[in-house]
């Protein structure tokens, strides 16, 4: 009805409002409750049965230590890549134009940024045996990538127990942000080196989907 999508525009611009301050001011911004729990556990589950279905890729080979003799094969994260019209992927597909028409509407508000496309979704999972994503910048070289976008599904998360902490180390500050892999929690971040960032260790079944917007 007009109303729903009346109320859904208003939203998406607080949003998107929101956004742009923070990631103007911290370079960094967390929006929690994104889609709401019916949405989200539906993404969850297209995530899930996608998994149970092999779709994603063998994860990178994680050696354990440099030179030691038993080569443990811990395997690292894994993904798959997604533009949402796939079948079984309907619902990534909404998530991805729910990310797109915040980002729309931060047109013309971001500092040095005019966002004109977007990879496809990334969908990752890291399968909860210690893997982590070592420090990294996720375009170092100016490839053209200037928003990471990532929404998290994982419900019931606790750090203490799991881990899987996103840690950022906003350049030249002496603060890191540390933030919970939660249950439809969007989040956004400028992707170049003001942004180095790690996964921690993850002891517990790990899915993110991550989106990079281009300008
Ligand atoms: O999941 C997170 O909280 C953050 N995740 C990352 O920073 C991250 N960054 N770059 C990647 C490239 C290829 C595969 C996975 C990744 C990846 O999880
Ligand atoms: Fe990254």
């Amino acid at each position: 009805s007009k109303t729903y999508f009346s109320v859904l525009e208003t939203r998406t611009k607080m949003l998107a409002d929101y956004a742009c301050n923070c990631l103007n001011r911290y370079g960094v911004c967390v929006i929690d409750n994104f889609l709401g729990n019916g949405k989200g556990l539906e993404i969850l589950e297209q995530v899930q049965d996608m998994h149970r279905a092999g779709l994603f890729t063998e994860g990178q080979l994680m050696n354990s230590e440099r030179g030691s003799s038993n080569l443990k094969h811990v395997r690292g994260d894994v993904l798959t890549w997604v533009d949402g019209g796939e079948e079984g992927c309907e619902d990534i597909g909404f998530l991805v134009s729910s990310m797109d028409a915040v980002i729309l509407k931060c047109a013309g508000k971001l500092t040095n940024v005019n966002v004109n496309g977007r990879t496809k979704a990334m969908v990752a999972c890291y399968p909860g045996n210690g893997t982590q994503y070592l420090r990294h910048v996720d375009n170092p070289n100016d490839d053209g990538r200037c928003i990471t976008c990532i929404y998290y599904l994982n419900k019931n998360w606790e750090a203490k127990k799991y881990g899987g902490l996103l840690r950022i180390y906003p350049e030249g500050q002496d603060r890191v942000a540390s933030i919970e892999p939660v249950f439809d929690r969007l989040l956004f971040f400028w992707s170049d080196r003001r942004n180095p960032h790690e996964v921690m260790k993850a002891f517990k079944t790990r899915y993110a989907i991550t989106v990079w917007y281009y300008d």
